[in-house]
């Protein structure tokens, strides 16, 4: 039975007398799902595609509820401990990263693969046993498999030397091979994520608290530990788990959420006083996230994650347009359902091609800020002007290519099959890959869960934005409160550029210092080499660099900034300049 609520002034009655319109794919509207009982999981099978929109609604009625895997005391992390290791006969797994990772730091593998260590590890990987995922009969175990693994798809990609992967004529793609690639493109559509490194890999499914045995939590148990990195780096570690700090501290703020919009389906006076108070919370706890977010500052060394830590995150579409992408091993390609590279997120141009071209994990795959924004109506589709931009690099793809950073991103146009943050867009939009779109694409790099979530949030009858723009003048202290929220979401993101200045921008135009050049197995600079890297550094354009997710950073930043002021009911003046 549909709960009653009371009407809203904005979506108002329907016309069926009294009853409440909700969209068709509402979950009020929808029948419950339950998991499907399988005779390898008895009790339901460990997925979360029965969320997806099959018909079924998610058996949930709130937006706190375990059902979108977003939980009351931890948000987006998960409320149950992540698992440290696997064992039995997945410790094959676990033996091989140890091998890649080293014991201590500069043990482990370098990017680029010249040495005969990064050889010899690649040749004892290549004869590793395809292991069946029979036995990882839990979420945690199949979230642990899916760190495992792509953490080793990349130190394999990254280590196998370019000779090996290019011709003079065509570049082929680099293969992954069947032993890490057939348990991976199986773990990966269990939990709704692609074939690679993700931002839930490296923190949601990545940390524990300050007392493993019991749930973390913003207010006594903390995240205070990563699990895996790449480089064994103090500065890797905390980039990981202040990450994972602003998710605690994100609890608190979907908590506000998840109350102001149980205000907004009442609207009464009462509830317009609640609402306002929840607001001004949520200020505060957005000015909270930036506060963590720029521990960063101090905390991570810039040049330490710019050249040694940043190239093990790119994903198969690093070099742009012309990127010949992933191969994973052991599975047929083309129209064979078996095919699970063609699942979520990959590029529409590469279907039934060997070479995938999935992004490396960004902060920007992170649900928290999508959440935040859709709450606050504010809207990062692109507009006419920018989707005909974006079409046009479609046609020449030699506009979208990416020369100065490492990580560029290609042109191709994948169909999401994702909301825009604006409201009431609830359904799939053919968009071109680019900086416009960046937002809707990185849904696709969210658990399948979270993705939900977002989508559920994005299809809410009552969005929080008209409302307040009708209430303006009767009661301007909730406008004011509005912007507030608006206002610290626009703080944090002049914080955060500050932040990609300093860790991307700056190092980019100089070169690695020697300290950070040993680190990297690089031969001390000479005079003449330092010269042509300072010359080459003035002329980084800025206007070029790329982030790991594949956007224009300059650009995008900047536009995710303005696009949160344009959302204020009375907008404030100009900020900061990315440099
Ligand atoms: C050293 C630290 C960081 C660097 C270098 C960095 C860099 C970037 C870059 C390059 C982008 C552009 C998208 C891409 O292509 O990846 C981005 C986007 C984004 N990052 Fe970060 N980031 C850092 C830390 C964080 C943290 C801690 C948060 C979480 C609160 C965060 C949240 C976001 C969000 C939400 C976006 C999407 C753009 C937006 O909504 O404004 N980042 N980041």
């Amino acid at each position: 039975m549909i709960p009653q609520r009371s009407p809203s002034p904005i979506a108002g009655p329907s016309a069926s007398g009294g009853q409440y319109d909700l969209p068709a794919n509402h979950f009020l509207n929808l029948q419950p799902s339950f998991a499907q009982s399988t005779e390898l999981y008895p009790s339901g099978a460990p997925t979360t595609s029965a969320h997806e929109s099959n018909g079924l609604a998610p058996n949930t009625a709130s937006l706190a509820s375990a059902d979108f895997d977003v939980d009351v005391r931890t948000g987006f992390l998960p409320g149950s401990k992540n698992v440290e290791r696997l064992e039995g006969k997945y410790a094959v797994w676990e033996e091989a990263l140890d091998a890649a990772r080293g014991t201590e730091v500069g043990d482990g593998l370098i990017v680029g693969g010249q040495r005969e260590k990064e050889r010899l590890w690649r040749d004892a990987v290549n004869t590793m046993p395809i292991v069946d995922i029979h036995e990882l009969r839990s979420l945690p175990l199949l979230r642990r498999a899916h760190v495992v693994l792509t953490f080793l798809a990349h130190f394999y990609a990254h280590t196998t030397p370019a000779s090996t992967t290019s011709s003079s004529s065509e570049k082929e793609p680099i293969p992954i091979p069947a032993c890490i690639s057939v348990p991976l493109l199986k773990v990966s559509p269990m939990l709704g994520l692609p074939p690679v490194l993700t931002y839930a890999d490296t923190v949601l499914y990545n940390f524990l608290p300050s007392n493993p045995a019991v749930a973390p939590s913003a207010s006594s148990n903390l995240p205070s530990e990563i699990i895996t990195t790449f480089t064994r780096t103090r500065s890797e570690e905390q980039f990981f788990l202040i990450s994972a700090l602003t998710e605690i501290v994100g609890a608190e703020a979907l908590r506000l959420m998840r109350q102001s919009l149980d205000e907004l389906f009442l609207a009464d006076e009462k509830a317009l006083r609640r609402l306002t108070v929840y607001l001004r919370r949520l200020a505060q706890q957005i000015d909270k996230i930036s506060d963590v977010t720029m521990t960063l500052m101090k905390e991570v060394d810039p040049e330490e994650f710019y050249h040694l830590i940043r190239p093990w995150f790119k994903g198969g579409d690093a070099d742009g347009p012309t990127s010949a992408g992933w191969d994973y091993l052991g599975l047929t390609t083309s129209g064979d359902p078996e095919d699970l590279t063609s699942s979520v997120a990959e590029s529409s141009s590469t279907a039934g091609k060997r070479g995938k071209l999935f992004s490396g994990p960004s902060a920007g795959q992170s649900s928290l800020i999508h959440a935040i924004d859709i709450f606050l109506t504010v809207d990062h589709s692109p507009t006419e002007e920018e989707r005909a931009e974006a079409m046009a690099a479609i046609e020449d793809p030699s506009q979208s290519h990416i020369t100065v950073d490492s990580t560029p991103v290609s042109s191709d146009a994948p169909a999401p099959s994702v909301p825009s943050h604006g409201h009431g867009h609830g359904h799939a939009t053919a968009v071109p890959r680019g900086e416009a779109t960046f937002v809707q694409r990185m849904l696709q790099y969210m658990p399948l869960p979270h993705r939900s979530f977002i989508l559920h949030l994005s299809t809410h009858p009552t969005p929080l934005r008209p409302l307040v723009v009708h209430y303006a003048h009767s009661h301007p202290a909730l406008a004011t409160a509005y912007d507030g929220a608006l206002e610290s979401l626009r703080r944090f993101r002049e914080k955060h550029m500050r932040v990609v200045s300093l860790f991307i921008v700056q190092q980019a135009r100089r070169s690695p210092s020697e300290r950070v050049r040993k680190m990297m197995g690089l031969q001390p600079e000479t005079e003449e080499e330092r010269a042509l890297a300072e010359e080459k550094g003035k002329t980084v354009n800025i206007n070029e660099i790329r982030g790991t997710g594949g956007s224009a950073l300059f650009k995008f930043l900047k536009r995710c900034r303005d696009n949160t002021t344009k959302a204020m009911v009375k907008p404030s003046g100009a900020g900061y300049e990315l440099e």
